[in-house]
């Protein structure tokens, strides 16, 4: 039987900043698949490249070396503004500071990745009711609590076509019980067919993935 094409491939990936007695190797020869429908918890000390490793993954920083593949088609080698579209199309990013943007809506939000796209925005309200927002559009992110914002960045990230989620600790601004129902829509999200990847630093987050992957200094272990 042929294997499943993966929705995320990073294969073989190194970064390194700077040079000479700045020379940082941030990730050193990292290969990691995500499956639709799976989750994958990034976990591993201060410093030791997780958000490296989202921000590679979500075309945000271009890998020293390696390839990128989104349900695999490679696009390592996009020009800037070709992978700004791939990722429209494709990924969904959430900080742990949800990263609204203050002067628009709650709906206005969620639904600017698809008129960045010039794509209609009528799936806006049903976005919302997914994450139990139903109602809260109009509001702006001044007037909803952190784990409703964080919840609307969840909307935002998966909005339209896009089906893989990046997670740089999402819950870390949160309380125990939200960051739980911050973490349980999210895994709806990927049940429904979605693949994650989710940095955190909390263990108890890995009985929410499926999988976790442990890095130290710039390396799977
Ligand atoms: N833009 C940059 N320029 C130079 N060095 C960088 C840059 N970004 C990250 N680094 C270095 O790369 C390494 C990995 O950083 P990264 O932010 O990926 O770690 P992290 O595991 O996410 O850490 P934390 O858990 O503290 O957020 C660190 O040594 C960091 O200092």
């Amino acid at each position: 039987m042929s294997q499943p094409v993966p929705a995320l491939e990073l294969q073989q990936i190194s970064v390194v900043f700077g040079e000479g007695a700045r020379r940082v190797v941030a990730l050193d020869d990292i290969s990691v698949a995500v499956q639709p429908g799976e989750l994958l918890a990034v976990m591993g000390p201060s410093g030791s490249g997780k958000s490296t490793l989202l921000n590679v993954a979500g075309l945000l920083q271009k890998p020293t070396s390696g390839e990128v593949l989104l349900a695999g088609e490679n696009v390592s080698r996009l020009s800037p503004a070709a992978a700004a579209r791939a990722r429209r199309r494709h990924v969904g990013v959430v900080f742990q500071h949800y990263n609204l943007i203050p002067t628009l809506t709650v709906a206005e939000n969620v639904a600017l990745p698809l008129e960045l796209d010039g794509s209609s925005t009528a799936g806006v309200e049903q976005a919302l009711a997914e994450v139990g927002l139903e109602g809260m559009g109009g509001r702006f992110p001044d007037e909803i609590s952190g784990g409703q914002a964080q919840r609307a960045a969840i909307a935002r990230a998966l909005i339209g076509p896009r089906s893989v989620i990046l997670a740089d600790e999402p819950t870390g601004a949160l309380d125990t019980t939200t960051g739980d129902e911050v973490l349980r829509i999210l895994r709806e999200r990927i049940d429904a067919g979605a693949a994650g990847l989710l940095v955190t630093h909390e263990p108890r987050f890995a009985a929410w993935s499926d999988r976790t992957i442990m890095v130290r200094d710039g390396r799977l272990s």
